[in-house]
């Protein structure tokens, strides 16, 4: 059965400061679906996947793209940002380090609108099978873990993916954030993302092929800001076995 498309790539290419670094992308993601963007460092995944937010533009000057990104059928460049935003959400290793200059609080209300005291018991089942329950069981000890340099990096991480799924959008995209985890830990968000995709699409980008192997269905692989494969990963395991 083919799935209904939610994001589509057409002719996309994109340029910064007169260098071509994203080269004539067709790509589609699509309903239920767990893809991975897989290629060497410097290959564009991060380019390629900011796009869909259009955040490159925010964040560099002189960007200049041709051809569209669709979501949902809509041009994303017609769309409200915020919308888009709330609709995709994007996440990347610099968000470790960056929430280091804010305290608990002011994330929580920043992401998600919410007080400390507001969580509720929903979302406490989710910081629970993330493991945060050690953070978030009591008022004291969540006193001190106001700061985040208390905190580990994979709770830092798992409370970036709790903050994204709270917000409940259509698509998650965690560009190369999972690379970071240990075994035991990348375990366990796995199958707690598996779970919680249903009817949702799933973006990761790695470096590591074989850490998500398991749980992707599609796999489009870039190199030099050209996507030389896409399709089932079964497939390209054996066209391109690494
Ligand atoms: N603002 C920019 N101006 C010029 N070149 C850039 C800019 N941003 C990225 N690049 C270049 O574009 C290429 C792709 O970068 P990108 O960050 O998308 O790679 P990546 O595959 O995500 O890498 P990594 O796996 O290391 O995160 C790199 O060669 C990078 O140097």
């Amino acid at each position: 059965m083919h799935k209904a498309s939610v994001i589509q790539f057409v002719d996309y290419s994109m340029e910064i400061s007169n260098k071509t670094l994203l080269k004539n992308i067709n790509l589609e993601f699509a309903e239920n679906e767990t893809f991975l963007v897989y290629g060497p460092r410097n290959s564009g995944k991060s380019l390629l996947l900011r796009s869909i937010v259009d955040l490159n533009n925010e964040l560099f000057r002189n960007v200049k793209s041709s051809g569209a990104i669709l979501f949902q059928g809509e041009n994303i460049v017609n769309l409200e940002g915020q919308y888009l935003r709330s609709q995709i959400s994007y996440c990347e290793p610099t968000f470790i380090d960056n929430i280091n200059f804010l305290t608990l609080s002011e994330v929580l209300y920043l992401a998600l609108g919410l007080k400390v005291s507001d969580i509720t018991k929903d979302q406490f089942l989710l910081l629970e099978k993330l493991n945060l329950s050690h953070i978030f069981a009591d008022r004291n000890t969540l006193k001190s873990y106001e700061h985040f340099d208390e905190w580990t990096i994979g709770d830092k991480i798992s409370f970036i993916i709790f903050l994204n799924i709270a917000r409940n959008p259509q698509v998650f995209i965690f560009d190369s954030i999972l690379d970071h985890l240990d075994d035991f830990l990348l375990n366990n968000i796995k199958e707690f993302l598996y779970e919680t995709k249903k009817d949702k699409t799933l973006i990761i980008s790695t470096r590591i092929i074989k850490l998500f192997s398991d749980i992707a269905q599609k796999i489009g692989f870039i190199a030099n800001g050209e996507i030389l494969f896409t399709g089932d990963i079964q497939d390209f395991m054996l066209s391109f076995p690494v």
